[in-house]
């Protein structure tokens, strides 16, 4: 079965676009959008750098290895290790925002150097995966606004200063490899997982794969996108932000046959420092806050260090250890 996951248009007004992606956050966490801007050319350039790089030698892919910046090879992370026998059957290769400049990288451990390959091993590669990188960052600072008009702070544009000064964006291309998945067996390309952050635009090959699980429900219903769209779901802050009301649905990866598949997730998370708590218009006496705040690098961490092989993780280590826990 497919899900229903509303396409909304950007090009319409902003007051019918942020209504729609309210409506959208709050039943299904999933989004599908168009009009979105970034040029087709491009996404093309940066999925063709991809095939590049991924079909080369294991030992020339793991001359650029590293976590969240770099390679990283299959069976390094398993998303879902309380139901998978396996590890994800993936390899990624990340891009980030660097440290700011004049600031401790310490305060930004998930900031860091950003890691190219050879351009002798891809020609081109780092031309058009930062055109993509830097064409989606645009898209993504445009949807924040939406997010922030959608949960009516009351000043968008203070709570994105305050939030989102220096945000952890994390671009993460992948492949998967080509074997069917057998969720009975524990095996999945990609085990079940809510995101971490804000949101995630997701680009994909347009194969099949990607499910989620609605609301309410133990079903697991194939997303279909519209050709040109990005995939935004929520992540779990933002289920905190709001208190619940707006969801970050469980999605998995699940090949039906032997095919490969490529796809580029943009997680889009706050500052390191922003401290995540629910805001006010979510609370009231009848509906006290559901989650203790909790700062976006100590949440980060805690899903690193659950889902990110130790030789890999190198981030999370640093970050200082915060309980995690509902309030309720
Ligand atoms: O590749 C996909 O379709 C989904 C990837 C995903 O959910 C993730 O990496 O968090
Ligand atoms: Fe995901």
């Amino acid at each position: 079965m497919t899900a229903k996951v509303p396409v909304i248009d950007l090009l319409l007004p902003e007051e019918e676009v942020v209504k729609a992606i309210r409506k959208g956050c709050e039943e299904i966490g999933f989004l599908c959008i168009i009009n979105h801007g970034v040029d087709p050319a491009v996404v093309a350039g940066a999925f063709k750098a991809m095939h590049d790089f991924f079909t080369l030698p294991l030992e020339t892919k793991m001359k650029s290895k590293g976590t969240p910046a770099g390679y990283m090879p299959l069976q390094a992370q398993t998303l879902d290790p309380e139901n998978q026998t396996e590890p994800d059957q993936k390899e990624g290769y990340g891009m980030v925002e660097e440290v700011p400049a004049g600031h401790d990288p310490n305060e930004f451990p998930f900031h860091g150097k950003r890691v190219y390959p050879d351009d002798s091993d891809v020609p081109g590669w780092r031309e058009a995966v930062m055109g993509y990188y830097g064409a989606v960052r645009s898209l993504a600072m445009r949807m924040l606004r939406y997010i922030a008009l959608a949960m009516e702070v009351p000043d968008a544009d203070a709570f994105i200063a305050k939030n989102f000064e220096f945000p952890i964006f994390h671009m993460r291309m992948l492949r998967y490899e080509p074997r069917a998945s057998n969720p009975a067996e524990g095996r999945l390309a990609a085990g079940a997982h809510t995101d971490w952050g804000l949101i995630t635009l997701l680009k994909t090959d347009g194969g099949e794969g990607l499910q989620v699980q609605p609301r309410n429900s133990s079903e697991w219903l194939d997303v279909e996108e519209p050709a040109n769209a990005f995939v935004v779901n929520l992540g779990d802050l933002q289920q905190r932000w709001t208190n619940d009301v707006f969801t970050s649905r469980p999605h998995r990866v699940m090949l039906k046959s032997d095919k490969v598949r490529y796809s580029i997730a943009y997680f889009c998370d706050a500052d390191e420092r922003a401290l995540v708590e629910c805001l006010p218009s979510f609370q009231s006496p009848s509906r006290p806050p559901r989650y203790s705040p909790i700062t976006q690098a100590a949440y980060l961490a805690a899903k690193y260090e659950q889902t990110i092989k130790k030789e890999f993780n190198v981030v999370s280590a640093s970050v200082e250890r915060v309980e995690e826990s509902a309030v309720v």
